[in-house]
Formats: structure tokens, sequence, C-alpha cells
């Protein structure tokens, strides 16, 4: 990656090696200056900070659903902005400085995410391995380093970073395995997107002022009523009091479309906690 005093800086969850490191790859080609931090949390202040342009972190994972810490810091954080969108393919090795039969791992180090999506292969073909949750992939194969008979589960792209030995290949449990990146900014460094030409999708956060029969349906019906797509809704727990949830939607459009300011106008008349995350250009596939 370039160390131009003139690129834009972008920080993700490392060290090398990570599939965020990937999705930064990805989303910026070469003309960013990558930036690894130690987690999620770390990106998210760095971007506060403005001491960077951009972060990429996970958002949500075709197996295993919601990266939850993800989902909390944008519940959280104030002046952070969604800008940008990139799924990356997901494809595990099973990794290790020893050749190692795979019922010989007594130890295996991943995160938690990488962990989900393996579940099949590791209760099928390995033997009952205790299982370390590590900050990430690649801070997993730092771990395993010194610690006889163990593996890590991480990208292709850290084989040769760590001089790791290959165990296994694809262990993910499916094929299709992806995961969709958000790229955040902080709000005073947000430029508008001004291509009518794009299409966008836009990410808020609400939770229902009254928790009464029909608030889900009647603020769904708002979408519904402009004719606007949604992509995506997960629920979080408030937090406050069990069975209080914030809703995290996704939907086709811009935020300053006309018909998408009306609907959102009536969704915050409804909500106690009303958040427009940002509006992007939705990911297409580069060729
Ligand atoms: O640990 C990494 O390599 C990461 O970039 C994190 C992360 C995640 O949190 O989902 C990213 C993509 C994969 O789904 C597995 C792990």
């Amino acid at each position: 990656m370039k160390k131009d005093q003139n690129l834009k800086k972008c920080c993700y969850l490392g060290p090398k090696g990570t599939f965020s490191e990937i999705a930064a790859v990805k989303y910026f080609s070469e003309n960013v200056s990558l930036i690894p931090l130690q987690s999620i949390s770390d990106v998210f202040e760095m971007v506060q900070s403005k001491e960077v342009d951009f972060g990429v972190v996970p958002i949500e994972n075709s197996v295993e659903g919601s990266v939850n810490i993800t989902m909390d810091l944008l519940f959280e954080k104030s002046d952070i902005q969604v800008v940008g969108e990139c799924v990356v393919p997901i494809k595990h090795f099973l990794l290790s400085y020893e050749s190692l039969d795979l019922t010989e791992i007594k130890k295996l180090f991943s995160h938690q995410q990488a962990i989900g999506q393996c579940g099949k292969f590791i209760k099928n073909r390995l033997n009952n391995p205790e299982v370390i949750f590590t900050a990430s992939t690649a801070n997993a194969c730092e771990m395993i380093k010194d610690v006889p008979k163990s593996a890590a589960i991480g990208s292709e792209n850290i084989v040769n970073i760590y001089n790791l030995k290959v165990l296994a290949k694809d262990i993910q449990d499916s094929k299709s395995n992806s995961t969709r990146f958000f790229v955040i900014a902080h709000s005073d460094n947000f430029k508008k997107f001004e291509d009518p030409e794009q299409n966008y999708k836009t990410s808020i956060i609400c939770s229902p002022k009254h928790n009464k029969p029909g608030v889900l349906y009647n603020m769904l019906k708002t979408f519904k009523e402009k004719n606007i797509n949604l992509t995506r809704i997960e629920s979080r727990p408030t937090k406050k009091q069990l069975g209080e949830y914030s809703f995290y939607i996704d939907f086709e459009g811009y935020k300053e479309d006309k018909d998408v300011i009306t609907a959102l106008d009536k969704l915050e008349k409804m909500s106690s906690f009303f958040k427009i995350l940002g509006s992007y250009p939705k990911w297409k596939e580069r060729e």
C-alpha cells in the first residue's frame, strides 16, 4: 500500500491480513494509506477523533448475521456517518506453524465470526479442540506462534505474511459465505454525494416510542406508502429494559430524496430514538 503524504487515511481491524484489510483494499484500491488497529471500537474512536479520513468495519455476514459490536457502536457514537459499503466473499483457511493432522489440533484460535462460519467443519473434521476467540483472524495467527498443536482460522492472504502452513482450504460452511462492510467517516469530513445516476442506499436506526400493537407495522408502512424498498431490518436490544428494541433499517434511496424525507419524517415522529446513519452508493462489484 502506498505511503504518500497526500493520500487519505483509512483505519481497519488489524493486524495486517484480516478480512477487514481485504475489504479496505477492495473498496479504495491503492488510493488510501491503511492503518491497522486492534479493535473495531478503536476504528470508531480514530474516525471520531478525525485523525483518519475513513474506517472500514464489518457489519453483517451471510451465515452468522450481524456483527453486534459494530451495530452497538453505530448506535452509541455521535458524528459518525456511513459513507460506503463493500461486500467481500469470505473463504477461510485452517493454518498452523506446524504440519499437523487435523485431529492432532488441540487449540483452535480465531475471531468469533470466523469460528461461527466454520462450525460444521470444526465439529465434523476436528477432534473437539479448545476454541479461543481472538480480536481478529490475523491476531489469531500471531497468537498461535508459541502454542504447540495449535491452529488458526484466517484468510488466504495471511499465509505468506506469517509463513504459515495450510492445513485445509475453504473450510467455511457455506460456499457463498460473504461479509458486508461499512465505510465510516466523521460527519465533518462527509462530502455530499452528487451523482444522480448512482443507486444509493440509506441506513437508519429507530426505536419505537410506544410498545403497543401495530407499532412496527405502522413504522414499516411509511416505507410502503412511498414505494421504498427495504433491503435489511435487524433488531438490537436497547439495553434499557428487556423486550425493548432498536431497529436497524437499510433501504434503497438517498436521504435527501423527496419521498425518503417524507417517510423518515413520519418515522421520526413515531420514534423515541432516531438516527440517520448515512446514504451511500449501493455496492457494485467492479470489473
Ligand atoms: O477478523 C477478521 O479478519 C475481520 O476482519 C473481522 C471479521 C468479522 O468481524 O466479521 C470480518 C470478516 C469475517 O466475517 C470474519 C471476521
